[in-house]
């Protein structure tokens, strides 16, 4: 079915919720300014991996160009506007790890308890023409243009971000992860929109507080806008630390086919989310992310870095993956399951390609 045209609707605005005023063991991000990719692109490079090695693969990123209170109002608007039925049109069909489309809340049970995970999830295709059938949503066809903006807007800053790494790496081609990853290709890139449903004090303790288990993310790059509300953790050495919202920014993290792509120099880290601090647990956590993932014409193989050579981390790869078929398989064991069991230290291989994941 053809896009239909947006009807612009009126979005009300989004007012940010109030930072919480506990002291929370933070992780020290470091953040790097994109303002400088037009004229110091090797400079911007090199805070980028002095960022990445700090913080296992997290960093913030400011001056993207990217204005998130339209993100916010939409994904408020998405949460707020629409009726369960309208929202479940395209609902997320897990046995095809393509992830898109409409997950509801509380359909799973959690470590084997009578806990249900609590998170509502929307996962938007990109606008390039192939994923229609995915669009046909009243929220997208109401919201089509911004959506496709946004959407573009991502793929605009992780390109960026892409080169950086490229640079980092010190391959000949700077464009090496970029032809990897274009917008007019297939895959499974989604502009996602999620919303945890506060549970009691004494449900969440029976699940350790947990609101989103502990996880790498399954795609190469990750875009997390600024998530007031606290909750996001990662696991640095065996020390859990809170994500500090990065005013005006983004958080950005590795995943799991870019830490292949590089040998696991670039790495892709375990983060979880956790019940928010109480002067925050009641207000709507509203995230928004873009999560670039590989598609079936880029193949995972290591990069011929003289980095990775030097730092004896290049091995050859004989039977490189596609970024497809990986990203798939990882959504399908981890979410087609019929509930979600506590586990730690879980592999997941995909031919040469293993990553540890833990769901703690
Ligand atoms: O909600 C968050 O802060 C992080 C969620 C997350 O890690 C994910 O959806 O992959
Ligand atoms: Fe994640």
């Amino acid at each position: 079915m053809p896009p239909i045209a947006t009807t612009n609707t009126e979005l009300k605005p989004w007012v940010a919720p109030v930072e919480t005023s506990y002291q929370l063991d933070y992780a020290d991000l470091v953040t790097i300014d994109l303002s400088k990719f037009g004229h110091n692109r090797h400079q911007l490079a090199d805070d980028l991996h002095n960022a990445i090695k700090k913080n296992g693969g997290f960093f913030g990123v400011i001056n993207s160009g990217i204005e998130q209170t339209e993100i916010f109002q939409l994904g408020q608007s998405f949460f707020n506007d629409y009726s369960l039925e309208s929202k479940s049109k395209v609902p997320v069909n897990f046995e095809t790890g393509n992830y898109f489309g409409y997950k509801s809340k509380g359909n799973k049970y959690l470590f084997g308890t009578d806990v249900k995970e609590n998170s509502e999830i929307f996962n938007i295709a990109k606008f390039n023409g192939l994923n229609d059938e995915f669009h046909d949503l009243d929220f997208v066809h109401n919201n089509y243009d911004q959506l496709s903006k946004v959407s573009h807007e991502c793929f605009d800053i992780v390109r960026k971000l892409l080169i950086l790494f490229a640079i980092i790496l010190e391959l000949d081609d700077e464009l090496y992860f970029v032809n990897r990853h274009k917008y007019e290709d297939p895959s499974d890139d989604q502009l996602r929109y999620m919303k945890y449903h506060p549970r009691t004090p004494e449900d969440d303790s029976k699940v350790d507080n947990i609101w989103a288990r502990a996880h790498t993310d399954f795609g190469t790059l990750t875009l997390l806008f600024n998530q007031l509300v606290v909750g996001l953790q990662i696991k640095l050495g065996d020390q859990w630390k809170y994500v500090r919202p990065v005013k005006d920014g983004i958080v950005c993290n590795v995943g799991d086919t870019l830490n292949f792509w590089s040998g696991g120099y670039f790495e892709s880290t375990i983060h979880r989310v956790v019940r928010p601090p109480p002067d925050q647990v009641n207000k709507p956590r509203i995230g928004a992310f873009y999560f670039l993932r590989p598609g079936d014409k880029a193949l995972i193989e290591v990069a011929h870095s003289p980095l990775l050579k030097r730092l004896g981390l290049y091995r050859e790869t004989k039977e490189p993956i596609i970024g497809t078929d990986y990203v798939r398989k990882r959504v399908v064991d981890y979410h087609n399951r019929p509930t979600y069991e506590k586990q730690s230290n879980v592999k997941f291989k995909v031919g040469e390609f293993e990553i540890t994941d833990g769901f703690d």
